[in-house]
């Protein structure tokens, strides 16, 4: 997952970028970047690192203009290299910089149409980059000298066309404005809003409504399914359906683990969607063990804590922070390497012990995938002295692969793949484990937005909502994107990271 942001205002966006980057911090912690345009320039500076990192005092007084767009990433192609940092440029037409959250599931194919037929050059093996030279291409296709929100339109419809996968995207055109445009089944979240200033009204595009509201932006709405807006430098706004079948298919995994929860999605409240989630999986749990013999609810920080909280509430047992978390170390489940994932479980959450000595404690967290973090909590709580240690995922079995944007490229690596709940538990360690059931989970999040239909559970069960992934790509995807190629690719680019790009602010 990846946050995206761009702003049309009045005075320099700089800052305002910046914060809206460590409000979505929480979607991509590899790399970060910023684009911003004046006086017939762009201004970048990106690289590898969080937001707090990247950008220094001389960065962001060299990243002048009134309008910019920003990105942090969380790879899920290519590699972990400063290169793929985003936002990508292309010079031709007019100057172009794209920022995008998704994955392309027919980037293989693309590159070769965009060599061989449209005559581009692709430089590394990210999918953003091969969407970008895409759009240009369909946007210089058009012909004009100074390109207006019709063709805009026409290159996004294009793109519809060509591009498969999940993209939410916003790019920046020189001069004249910001495009932002999401796939026809519109798989990953963006939004827009706008505040008043003496100067004017600025409009901000965001992945999630929370970096909106912390910047004094208020929501206008989502961008639908397949549909563009372009708004231009002077704030006149354009929006139009640019795919021929949209559907609104979101990822439930957004509302699992991905989005804050102070974020609303397709209208759906994150936080009351998770309220309901841990609602549903007491039920459940009342359902199937009814003489459960819990001491203490507690949640694994942080994600699960919403969940834990009303598990717990619905269950009428005591609920207790048991573990406390390091708050200078990130999120563990979208580190790039599962080295660092296994260490940093242990260095970010520390039980109390005084908690666990002779309960029986039931565990509840968000999602299961490696079992990195179960596996250790598990571990944690029995060496704090813990009598039974009971778990619940208040997402159902991660047993598929993600292709839309999400890091899990090989079944192999998930600890459900080819595992009974039984033999979860026993992986795990635990006395009792229980899973959310997925028509529950759909639930809850369709009760905020009875409106969507149906969601990408993808990772669930095994249905890719935007079609056309067979068991060849499954199979290609996990060679090329195992821990030990990722681990292979990332030290080759390590080795020469000679970075061909906009002129970076060093
Ligand atoms: O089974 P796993 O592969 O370990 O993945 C699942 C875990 O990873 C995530 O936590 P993370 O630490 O990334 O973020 P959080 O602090 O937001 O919970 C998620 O909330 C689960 O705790
Ligand atoms: N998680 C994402 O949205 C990733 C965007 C893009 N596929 C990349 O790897 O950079
Ligand atoms: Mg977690």
């Amino acid at each position: 997952m990846c946050g995206i942001v761009g702003i049309v205002g009045k005075t320099n966006v700089n800052q305002v970028l910046y914060d809206a980057l460590t409000v979505l911090q929480h979607r991509g912690q590899d790399a970060a970047g910023i684009v911003t345009y004046q006086d017939d320039r762009f201004f970048l500076r990106k690289d590898n690192g969080l937001v707090k990192d990247v950008f220094r005092t001389r960065h962001m007084r060299r990243l002048v203009g009134n309008v910019g767009i920003g990105h942090v990433r969380y790879p899920t192609a290519g590699s972990s290299s400063s290169a793929e940092a985003q936002p990508f440029y292309v010079n031709s037409p007019y100057g172009i910089t794209l920022a995008h959250n998704g994955n392309l599931t027919n980037t293989h194919e693309l590159a070769e149409g965009l060599l061989r037929s449209d005559l581009r050059h692709i430089n590394t093996n990210s999918d953003s980059e091969v969407l970008l030279n895409v759009f240009a291409h369909e946007l210089q296709k058009q012909g004009k000298l100074v390109p207006t929100q019709v063709e805009i339109f026409e290159a996004v419809k294009a793109v519809h066309k060509r591009c498969k996968g999940a993209y939410a995207v916003i790019a920046m055109v020189t001069g004249y404005g910001i495009v932002a445009f999401r796939d026809p089944h519109g798989i990953r979240p963006v939004c827009y809003g706008k505040r008043e200033t003496e100067q004017g009204t600025e409009y901000m595009i965001a992945s999630e409504s929370v970096a909106l509201s912390a910047e004094g932006f208020t929501l206008v709405r989502d961008i639908d399914p397949g549909e563009a807006i372009y708004i231009e430098t002077d704030g006149q706004l354009y929006n139009q359906q640019c795919a021929e079948n949209p559907q609104l298919t979101p990822c439930i995994f957004e509302h699992v683990y991905f989005a804050r929860p102070d974020s609303i999605i397709d209208k759906v409240s994150v936080y009351k969607a998770r309220l309901r989630m841990g609602e549903k999986l007491a039920e459940k749990m009342m359902k199937e063990c009814p003489d459960y013999d819990i001491d203490v609810v507690m949640p694994i920080p942080d994600t699960s804590r919403t969940s834990a909280m009303q598990m717990a509430y619905r269950l009428g047992v005591k609920f207790r922070e048991g573990f406390i978390k390091n708050r200078y170390i990130g999120r563990t489940f979208i580190m790039p390497g599962q080295s660092q994932r296994k260490k940093s479980v242990r260095q970010k959450l520390n039980p109390i012990e005084l908690e666990f000595k002779g309960k029986n404690v039931l565990l509840v967290d968000d999602s299961i995938v490696r079992g990195t973090t179960c596996r250790e909590i598990v571990q944690m709580a029995r060496d704090a002295g813990a009598n039974k240690v009971f778990f619940a995922s208040a997402a159902p079995e991660v047993r598929f692969p993600n292709v839309y944007g999400i890091d899990m490229p090989a079944a192999s690596e998930l600890i459900a793949h080819n595992r009974t709940v039984d033999e979860i538990q026993e992986a795990i360690g635990a006395d009792w484990l229980i899973y959310q059931n997925l028509d529950d989970l759909i639930e809850c999040a369709k009760e905020g937005n009875a409106s969507i239909e149906q969601f990408d559970c993808s990772v669930f069960n095994g249905e890719y909502i935007a079609g056309d992934i067979t068991p060849e790509y499954l199979d290609k995807l996990e060679k090329a994107r195992n821990e030990s190629s990722k681990r292979k690719k990332n030290k080759e680019f390590d080795d020469d990271h000679t970075v061909i790009d906009l002129h970076n602010n060093d």
